[in-house]
């Protein structure tokens, strides 16, 4: 079962349900959140001596602060607390507890009294999901403040003034790291949002995903425990034919790199068998720098053989268009399309209802919009790709940090593995020879999506790890077998 990302208000009843369920009070969940939070904070090993500064509102969210607070001092952190309300009698029941709670060496002030030419860690527990309408006054001045603080910003569950599901319209915390319990929620994940979240972490707090099951959300949350339940077992017998022969079309004149990463990816991600349509006279290229792959110059006319196809990468334009209606024509199962196979699709829409039913469309944003037309932001571009896979009973892969997997039912799944080493030339061809590689070793499409894109930004992960900003397309192409060495696939 995949995590579910449910929305801002559906997060009240998940706590009622999950309380009663475990027989424990509202109280012991706040407790197991900011637990939660302290056992992140310790992984990131912050200065014993830097200051902290907790940043609390009169709701939950606040509450959360207050316990996280009282754990930090007693693991030896300077704490001070800084109310972002006016009066206790405005304290929810349980932050109005972990308010008494505090120890009565903790120095308790109002945030007006604040120095935010101060350095040091901020703790950002003002508003969480409880947010509603528009920002008020105060609280607009309260976070312009935070943002003008010159230390670090942690925000808990939330950045404060982001709404859970929707863009940003006003103002909201810009945090350094963002610590969200139980999922992650949805606005999180919006590439717009990035300068405000900062580095995602999710913490558990107990809540199990069978749990969210009475909760509808076309949404979900990708993880590495996810991935093996996806993987097909090969036994002591398979044989090459088993792992699948594959057709990409990629590369042309001066855009070989795309056939080859494509190629290789394929390769390195298990296939069997692979096969490039490339120009005749770019032959050399591809043999010499990948002997694995076995060149054809012209579409073969019986594609039958083939357990999956990609095309896109580097193919140019020029009688392409011709060349997908021949493919869509010749060949009925699932395949891969990416880059100037998407752009052509977007040149002519007429081919849209001929793309074999449950294939691949991998575009990044630009891309996207050549198909699916203009978007204000990613919420508006979630629903476009709902209504397009539906419509076509289509896949898309919206590439990007969190890439989405949008699938024909209406599901949508965000990736939580990449790095932003990951935005190089060539990092997509990778992407689209793996999900290709799966197809054709029998995966479904859902399941070529998931494994691809996750093993994609792992490889990124580990390939980032020691190369950082000087990771290349190549490096990533490298990683892959260690892909499944980490997720134990054989
Ligand atoms: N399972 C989980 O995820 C768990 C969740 N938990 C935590 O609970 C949090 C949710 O708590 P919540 O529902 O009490 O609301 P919360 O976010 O504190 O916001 C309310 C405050 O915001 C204020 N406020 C609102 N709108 C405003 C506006 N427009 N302009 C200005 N102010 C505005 C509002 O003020 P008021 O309108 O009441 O005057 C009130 O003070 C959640 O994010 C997580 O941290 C954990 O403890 C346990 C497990
Ligand atoms: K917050």
């Amino acid at each position: 079962m995949m995590l579910k990302i449910l929305s801002g208000n559906q997060v009240k009843a998940l706590d009622a349900a999950h309380v009663k369920l475990k027989r424990i009070s509202s109280l012991n969940l706040m407790e197991c959140a900011a637990a939660g939070f302290i056992d992140w904070w310790k992984s990131k090993n912050f200065d014993k001596n830097s200051p902290i500064y907790v940043f609390c509102g009169a709701g939950n969210n606040g509450g959360d602060g207050f316990a996280i607070a009282r754990l930090l001092y007693q693991s030896g952190f300077h704490i001070q607390v800084y109310k972002c309300f006016g009066d206790a009698t405005r304290l929810s029941p349980d932050a109005s507890i972990n308010f008494k709670l505090l120890p009565e060496e903790i120095r308790l002030k109002s945030w007006q009294e604040f120095d935010f030419a101060n350095g040091g860690i901020l703790i950002d527990c003002f508003i969480g999901v409880g947010f509603q309408g528009a920002l008020r006054t105060e609280a607009q001045e309260i976070i312009s403040s935070i943002n003008s603080f010159q230390g670090k910003v942690i925000s808990v569950d939330i950045p404060s003034g982001l709404p859970s599901d929707d863009m940003l319209e006003g103002v909201c915390v810009k945090a350094d790291y963002t610590v969200t319990f139980a999922f992650p929620k949805l606005s999180l994940l919006f590439p717009e949002h990035g300068h405000y979240t900062g580095d995602l972490a999710l913490v558990d707090i107990g809540i199990w995903e069978e749990e969210y099951l009475p909760f509808e959300s076309p949404y979900f949350f990708l993880r590495k425990k996810d991935i093996s339940g996806f993987h097909r077992k090969y036994s002591r017998f398979s044989h090459k034919g088993d792992f699948g022969k594959v057709l990409i079309t990629a590369g042309s004149v001066g855009k070989m790199g795309a056939a080859i990463l494509s190629a290789k990816s394929a390769l390195r991600t298990g296939s069997g068998l692979v096969n490039a349509l490339i120009p005749e006279s770019e032959r050399h290229i591809i043999q010499i720098s990948v002997p694995e792959v076995m060149c054809l110059f012209d579409l073969p006319k019986d594609l039958t053989g083939f357990d999956a196809i990609g095309i896109g990468p580097g193919i140019g334009f020029e009688k392409k268009a011709e060349l997908l209606k021949s493919l869509f024509e010749g060949y009925s199962n699932p395949m891969v399309l990416d880059a100037d196979a998407i752009t052509l699709l977007g040149e002519h829409p007429e081919l849209l209802s001929q793309i074999p039913k449950g294939s691949i469309l991998t575009p990044h944003l630009k891309e996207f919009e050549r198909i699916l037309g203009k978007t204000n932001n990613h919420k508006e571009r979630l629903g476009k790709a709902s209504d397009f896979c539906k419509k076509w009973k289509l896949n898309l892969v919206i590439k990007g940090a969190n890439s989405v997997i949008c699938l024909a039912d209406g599901r949508q799944i965000f990736n939580s593995s990449g790095t932003s080493y990951m935005a190089t030339a060539g990092s997509g061809d990778v992407l689209t020879g793996m999900i290709t590689s799966f197809l054709g070793q029998g995966y479904s499409p859902e399941a070529a999506m998931i494994c691809g894109v996750y093993q994609h930004g792992l490889a990124g992960e580990i390939a980032g790890k020691g190369k950082r900003r000087g990771t290349i397309a190549s490096d990533i192409i490298d990683a892959i077998p260690e892909t499944f060495v980490r997720l134990d696939i054989s």
